[in-house]
């Protein structure tokens, strides 16, 4: 065995295990991470999987050039995520204690400590195998390593555990950080400026007009709401477009329905309905004349035409079209604000320009892309993906149709915005639609097309309300509202401390709905259930909001301690274990926020806020405030509150409004 250990200062290497042949080892049982890395981005150069001494000292020049120095990481580098986060220090005095120990990358170390699935594996765990030290026992280095780090301030223990070193912080360091930062930047807290200057745009909802609004338009405008909210809390600057689908053979459908059965105040009152009615009953004429014979099939002939001007761009049809979609939308923005929700802009398919969709057909041809199938043109994808096949870019009526709408419309988007990211909140149903649409781009050489992202998701099974078809958003958040508007008069007390009954009926349903939806990973599809989903018991938006309103609650009645809550904390008085689980627990909360982004996944936000709602209610059962002596109460109290803040903040981030009372 040969082992190279800090070669003139490079990355610590070890490399066991040489076969037979002096200078020929085997990559496989080889690889550090570093030389891992260092083959792949030259693998030009040293391409093949045998590593030699000789391939072995060329890395190393590389990584001189490429890696910094094993260096002492100080606060304030860019390592540190938020130098302020409860988290960050301990994490950098273990990595400097451990990179130097080991005469590794501090970076390296840095970037595997994470932290538990459980508070019970510590605050901070640190995977010894991500280390990539070859050929070394774990168990025995962990084991090693503990005893030599140094005690400190922020350390309570620090355990070997098979291949892992468990952290566990010191409570009291714990406390002194997070309780202050919170109890001063209330709302704020969980801020941060990781996307500064970088600028997101998010598509999302993006119904039909006078189509229903179905299980995929809600579970996008629900989790395109919450990615709306992380991304602007990460500090990015967040652009929100409902791209509606606003242009088609609909609205000629549409146009000669509503000279037909419109009736002006309906619509006016209450448009997306009533011209869904009017939608339904045109679209059965239509049924109707398919069964005979060509010359009686006026209304589809009709709805052509229509729709024929409006591209032609005759203004008088399209004006009609024009009423129907601005009614429409005054209608949506109405909706979209019960969820806390404002875009900023309604695009559509019919803003795309036609001349930017004509500009995409022209450089295809050009590019000798797009050939003619069946009368149509399509592009081929297989040079991407194998099994992308072809896609129908243009009809053989030369009309535009979805894919080439949305080729035009990142087109204008990219033009307009330059951003750093663009994602599209679409039903899984259209995974294989957005792959399309992406591959298309890409063989178009956009190179921002690794700045979009289909953030895609499963189905809602079984979804209805008691009218049957749920024709628009306000028809789940009004009978969400009734049914717990049914549930809160049950209790006739409670209902007349609540100063507006209807209004909080309604931020507990929409809540319901929304946590059912966010409870699980976006991938997997669920069923609809309206009872589980307004239960207090349980893991339901009602109990989140029952929970914030008992905190709450607890704030009110101690409002003269809340006054100046920071002064004289003791918080050496907070030694209970339950509280000292709910502020481990509350400092994960920043942690939380990062693996959500980094994943987009509502999930994480939400099973989080349950774990911290559980464990406050544990501390309810031991950890009274009233009647207790100032100094307790006081510090139970700053403890209580920053956990309210805390939940307020993650419930906002959902997209829910917290509720006082309940
Ligand atoms: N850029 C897009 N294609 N976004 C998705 C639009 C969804 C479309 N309106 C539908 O309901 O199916």
């Amino acid at each position: 065995m040969i082992i190279f250990t800090k070669n003139a200062g490079f990355r610590y290497l070890q490399l066991t295990r040489i076969y037979k042949s002096y200078n020929r080892l085997i990559l496989k049982t080889l690889t550090t991470y570093s030389l891992r890395r260092c083959l792949y981005t030259n693998k030009n150069r040293y391409n093949n999987s045998v590593l030699t001494t000789k391939k072995y000292e060329l890395c190393c020049l590389h990584n001189k050039k490429n890696y910094s120095q094993n260096s002492k990481i100080k606060d304030n580098t860019s390592y540190a995520r938020d130098e302020k986060d409860v988290f960050e220090k301990p994490k950098l005095f273990i990595t400097n204690h451990i990179a130097t120990q080991l005469g590794i990358d501090t970076s390296l170390v840095h970037d595997a400590i994470d932290i538990p699935k459980k508070t019970t594996l510590g605050d901070l765990i640190l995977p010894l195998p991500k280390l990539r030290l070859i050929g070394t026992n774990y168990t025995e280095l962990g084991k090693k390593l503990v005893n030599t780090i140094p005690s400190s301030k922020y350390i309570k223990t620090i355990v070997a555990h098979n291949a892992f070193i468990q952290i566990f912080l010191n409570p009291l360091y714990i406390y002194q950080t997070l309780l202050p930062k919170v109890l001063t930047e209330k709302e704020n807290f969980g801020r941060y400026n990781e996307g500064k200057g970088k600028k997101v745009i998010i598509e999302f909802s993006s119904p039909n007009i006078a189509k229903p609004f179905h299980a995929g338009h809600l579970r996008s405008t629900i989790i395109g709401g919450f990615l709306s909210n992380l991304y602007d809390t990460m500090g990015w600057s967040v652009t929100k477009l409902n791209y509606l689908g606003d242009w088609g053979k609909q609205f000629g459908l549409l146009a000669v329905g509503f000279e037909k059965y419109g009736v002006k105040e309906d619509f006016l009152k209450d448009p997306i309905n009533h011209l869904f009615e009017i939608y339904v009953k045109i679209s059965q004429d239509i049924a109707r004349e398919n069964d005979l014979p060509d010359i009686h099939r006026k209304t589809d002939r009709e709805a052509k035409q229509f729709f024929e001007r409006m591209e032609n761009g005759d203004e008088e049809a399209l004006d009609i079209w024009r009423n129907f979609r601005s009614l429409s939308i005054d209608k949506y923005i109405e909706t979209y604000s019960r969820l806390n929700i404002e875009y900023d802009s309604y695009c559509g398919e019919s803003k795309v320009p036609k001349k930017t969709i004509e500009y995409v057909i022209n450089r295809l041809k050009e590019d000798h892309l797009l050939k003619k199938k069946d009368g149509a043109m399509v592009v081929n994808l297989t040079t991407i993906e194998e099994d992308l096949g072809l896609a129908i870019l243009q009809k053989s009526d030369k009309t535009s149709i979805y894919l080439s709408r949305d080729i035009g419309e990142a087109l204008e988007r990219y033009n307009k915005y330059k951003f750093d990211k663009m994602i599209y909140v679409v039903a899984c149903q259209q995974d294989f639609y957005f792959r399309q649409l992406l591959a298309t781009l890409k063989l178009m050489n956009f190179d921002w097309v690794n700045k979009l992202e289909h953030i895609s998701f499963g189905m809602v099974k079984g979804m209805s309300t008691r009218k049957g078809k749920v024709v628009f958003l306000d028809t789940i958040l009004n009978e969400a509202q009734e049914k717990m508007y049914a549930q809160m008069i049950k209790d006739q007390d409670k209902l007349k401390q609540i100063k507006n009954p209807k209004e909080t009926a309604d931020k507990v349903g929409i809540s319901g709905v929304m946590i059912q939806d966010m409870q699980s990973k976006r991938a997997t599809n669920y069923e609809f259930s309206w009872n589980r989903m307004l239960s207090f018991e349980g893991d339901t938006g009602p109990y989140l909001q029952y929970s914030h309103c008992r905190l709450k609650s607890i704030e009110d009645k101690n409002q003269v301690y809340m006054r100046n809550i920071l002064t004289n904390l003791d918080f050496s008085l907070l030694d209970d274990k339950e509280a000292i689980e709910l502020v481990r627990i509350m400092a994960q909360y920043p942690t939380v926020l990062s693996k959500a982004l980094e994943n987009s996944e509502p999930s994480t936000v939400v099973l989080y806020l349950f774990r911290l709602t559980h464990q406050i209610s544990s501390c309810y059962k031991t950890l009274w405030v009233d009647n207790e002596e100032k100094r307790i109460a006081k510090a139970r109290l700053a403890l209580y509150s920053s956990a309210r803040h805390i939940l307020h903040n993650g419930l906002r981030i959902l997209g829910i409004t917290p509720i006082d009372r309940m």
